[in-house]
C-alpha cells in the first residue's frame, strides 16, 4: 500500500461505505443478456496475508442488480484525495461471502444437464493472477462431476474425460505426464487432440480423482502476484456418449481455467520468454473475447443476418490454439447450440482496483444484451417464430402416426427453444411417447431441422449484401485483396519499418497525404503525388492488449517505409483500439 493511500485510508473506507450509485447508472443496466451465455463475476475474500498487511476492501457487489462497484483513491491536482468509483453490470455477481456452491447453482448447474442431453457447454474462468480462478474452477469441477455421476440425470450415458493445458501454441496432456499432444482438424473440420489420453470413469470419485491428477500437472512459474500462478490455459473436457440414441452427437462439457492476465506493472521483472508468454496469453484472451461475443450475437439472431447486430458478427476462432480447440463452441457453421458461462474473478482489495476494473470491463464487453425488438410475426415455415401454442399444434399435425406427445417433447418450449435442443435429448423425449420407434423419432427431428435450416437460409439469402458481411474466419480469409499500398486511405493502420522511438511500437495511423493542407492547388497536387503520408503514432495502452492513438505525435512516412496493413478495431466502451486477429 503506498504512502498516499496509507494517509487517506480512513477517509477512503468512510467514502466507500457512504457510496451511493447514481440514479441514472442503476437504471442503465444494459438489458438482460442472452440465456445461452451468462457472464458473472466473483470477488474473492481478502486472504489472511492481505488482512495482516492492512489491506482494505475496494470492491462491493450488488447481487440483486448484478452490479460490481470498484472504488479507487485518486490524488487531485491540489494534492487532496478523491474517491473514483466505477460500476460494472453483469448477469450475476458473487461477493466474498458467497460460496462456490452459490456460484455453481447460479452459473454452472444449467450447463451439466445440457451437456448430458447432447449439447455443448463451456465454463471459462479468467482474471488477474491470484484472483481465484483455479480455486473456483476446481471447486466447480468437483460439483459438476458429482452431479454428472450422481445418477439423477435421465438416460444411459458413458462419460469420458481428457485434460490438457495450452502453453503458447503447444498442448500438453495432463492425464499422461504432460506428454505433448497435437491439435489438428480432421477431414470433417472437427478439432482432434491427437495422442490425448481419455479416461472412462464410472463413479464421481473416479472422475474427481482424474480432475485432481490433471491439476497437479499444471505448469506453474512464480509471478509477482501469485507464487503458484498458472501460466497456461487448462482445459478439462468431459465427453458424454448417449447409449440410448446411437447416432446422437456426444455431449461436451468444457471447463476452462484460463491463464492469469497480468497488467504492465506485474510484468516488470519478466525475462524475454516470460514477456512473450504474457503477450501470447493476452492475445488469446483478446481472441476469446471476440469469439464469445460473436457466438452470443449469432445465437441471439439465430444465425440470420437480418439486422445490424448480426452484420458485425466475427468469430475468429482459428486465431488462437485455445479457440481452435474449442471449435465446437465457436464455429458458426456448426449446427449445435452452446451454453456458455464466464466467471470473471477479481480480488477484493483496494490496491488491485485497477486490474480488477480491467477484468470487469472485459467481462462487461462479453455481455450481449438481448435487443428489445418486437418478436418476429408468426410464420408457419419459420420454426423460430412459433409460440408454445403453435409449436404444440405443429407437433401434433406433423409428427406422423402415432403422433409424438407434444406435452412430453415440448412441455414449455417455444419454436426457438425446441430447435436448440440437442438431437440426443430430442430423440430421447420422443421415445417416451408409447409406440414411437427410434427411426420415427429421428425422422421427426430431421423434419424439424430441415424446416429450420431452410428458413434460416432463405432469410439470410434475402439481404445478400448483409449476410456476406458475416465473417466466419474461413470466408474472411478468402477475400481477394489488392496490395495494401494500393489501398492506403485515411484511418488505415500500418506497420512501419522504423520504430517511432527506440521503445515504441511500429504502428501508425494514416491521417492524410502530405501536402493535403497546401493552399496552392499546384503545390498540393505535386506534394500529394509523392506518396508520403502524415501519420499519427499508435502506442500501447495501460490495459493489456489495448492501444491508443497519439495525435500529439505525428510524422510524415513514405509508402516504401510501410510494411503491412494492421487490422485494428475501435472499441467504444473502453475507448481503446484492439487488434483484430
Ligand atoms: N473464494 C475464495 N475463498 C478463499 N480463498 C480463495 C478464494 N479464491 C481464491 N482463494 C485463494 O487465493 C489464492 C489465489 O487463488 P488461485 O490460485 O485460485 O488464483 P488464480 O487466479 O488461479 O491465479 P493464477 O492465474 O496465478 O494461477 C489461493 O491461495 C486461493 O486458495
Amino acid at each position: 500500500m503506498d504512502a498516499f493511500f496509507q494517509e487517506n485510508r480512513d477517509s477512503y473506507i468512510n467514502q466507500v461505505a457512504a457510496f451511493k450509485p447514481s440514479r441514472d447508472h442503476s437504471k442503465d443496466d444494459g438489458g438482460e443478456s442472452g440465456g445461452d451465455t451468462l457472464i458473472a463475476a466473483r470477488v474473492r475474500p481478502l486472504l489472511p496475508k492481505e488482512i495482516e498487511e492492512n489491506e482494505v476492501l475496494g470492491i462491493r457487489v450488488r447481487p440483486e442488480s448484478g452490479f460490481a462497484d470498484v472504488h479507487e483513491l485518486r490524488r487531485k491536482v491540489n494534492g487532496q484525495s478523491a474517491l473514483s468509483s466505477s460500476s460494472f453490470r453483469l448477469d450475476k455477481v458473487y461477493g466474498p461471502n458467497q460460496t462456490s456452491k452459490d456460484v455453481y447453482n447460479g452459473l454452472v448447474a444449467p450447463l451439466v444437464p445440457w451437456a448430458w442431453g447432447g449439447g455443448i457447454s463451456t465454463l471459462f474462468a479468467y482474471g488477474q493472477t491470484g484472483s481465484g480462478k483455479t480455486y473456483s474452477v476446481s471447486e466447480l469441477e468437483r460439483l459438476a462431476a458429482a452431479e454428472l455421476m450422481r445418477g439423477n440425470l435421465e438416460g444411459n450415458r458413458d462419460v469420458y474425460i481428457c485434460a490438457f493445458e495450452l502453453v503458447g501454441k503447444e498442448a500438453f496432456d495432463l492425464l499422461n505426464d504432460r506428454r505433448k499432444i497435437v491439435v489438428m482438424e480432421d477431414a470433417f473440420g472437427e478439432s482432434q487432440l491427437v495422442a490425448a489420453v481419455e479416461e472412462k470413469p464410472t463413479t464421481a470419485e473416479e472422475l474427481i480423482s482424474h480432475i485432481e491428477r490433471s491439476m497437479s500437472f499444471r505448469k506453474s512459474a512464480p509471478t509477482s502476484k501469485n507464487d503458484s500462478s498458472s501460466r497456461s490455459h487448462a482445459v478439462c473436457r468431459i465427453r458424454i456418449v448417449n447409449k440410448d440414441v446411437v447416432d446422437a452427437p456426444d455431449g461436451l462439457l468444457f471447463l476452462v481455467d484460463l491463464a492469469g492476465s497480468e497488467v504492465d506493472r506485474d510484468t516488470k521483472e519478466h525475462n524475454k520468454d516470460r514477456m512473450k508468454e504474457t503477450r501470447d496469453i493476452n492475445v488469446s484472451l483478446s481472441t476469446l473475447k471476440d469469439c464469445i461475443r460473436g457466438r452470443a450475437m449469432w445465437n441471439m439472431t439465430d444465425g440470420v443476418a437480418t439486422n445490424k447486430r448480426a452484420m458485425n458478427v466475427h468469430v475468429p476462432f482459428r486465431s488462437s490454439v485455445l479457440t481452435k480447440v474449442l471449435k465446437h463452441v465457436f464455429d458458426l457453421k456448426g449446427d449445435r447450440y452452446c451454453r456458455t458461462a464466464v466467471l470473471a474473478c477479481v480480488k477484493a482489495n483496494a490496491a488491485d482496483a485497477g486490474p480488477s476494473k480491467n477484468t470487469l470491463r472485459y467481462a462487461e464487453l462479453l455481455r450481449v444484451a438481448v435487443p428489445k425488438a418486437k418478436p418476429a410475426p408468426y410464420n408457419i415455415n419459420i420454426p423460430s417464430t412459433w409460440s408454445h401454442q403453435s409449436l404444440t399444434e405443429w407437433i401434433e399435425k406433423n409428427s406422423g402416426s402415432p403422433a409424438v406427445s407434444s406435452s412430453i417433447l415440448a412441455p414449455t418450449e417455444n419454436g426457438v427453444q425446441l430447435c436448440k435442443l440437442p438431437k440426443g435429448e430430442f430423440v430421447s423425449r420422443c421415445l417416451k411417447t408409447p409406440n414411437i420407434s427410434p427411426e420415427h423419432a429421428r425422422a421427426f427431428y430431421d423434419k424439424l431441422w430441415r424446416l429450420h435450416i431452410d428458413s434460416r437460409t432463405a432469410r439470410s439469402a434475402a439481404p445478400s449484401e448483409v449476410s456476406s458481411a458475416i465473417a466466419s474466419e474461413d470466408e474472411a480469409s478468402q477475400k481477394p485483396t489488392a496490395p495494401f499500398q494500393e489501398r492506403l486511405q485515411t484511418g488505415m493502420i500500418v506497420r512501419v519499418k522504423r520504430r517511432w522511438k527506440a521503445d515504441s511500437l511500429q504502428h501508425a495511423m494514416i491521417l492524410c497525404p502530405e501536402g493535403a493542407f497546401e493552399n496552392d492547388p499546384e503545390t498540393r497536387q505535386e506534394s500529394m503525388g509523392k506518396k508520403r503520408y502524415i501519420c499519427a503514432q499508435i502506442f500501447g495502452a495501460v490495459m493489456a492488449d489495448a492501444y491508443n492513438l497519439s495525435m500529439e505525435s505525428k510524422k510524415v512516412i513514405a509508402v516504401e517505409d510501410m510494411e503491412a496493413e494492421v487490422s485494428m478495431e475501435w472499441d467504444a466502451p473502453t475507448r481503446y483500439w484492439f487488434m483484430t486477429i
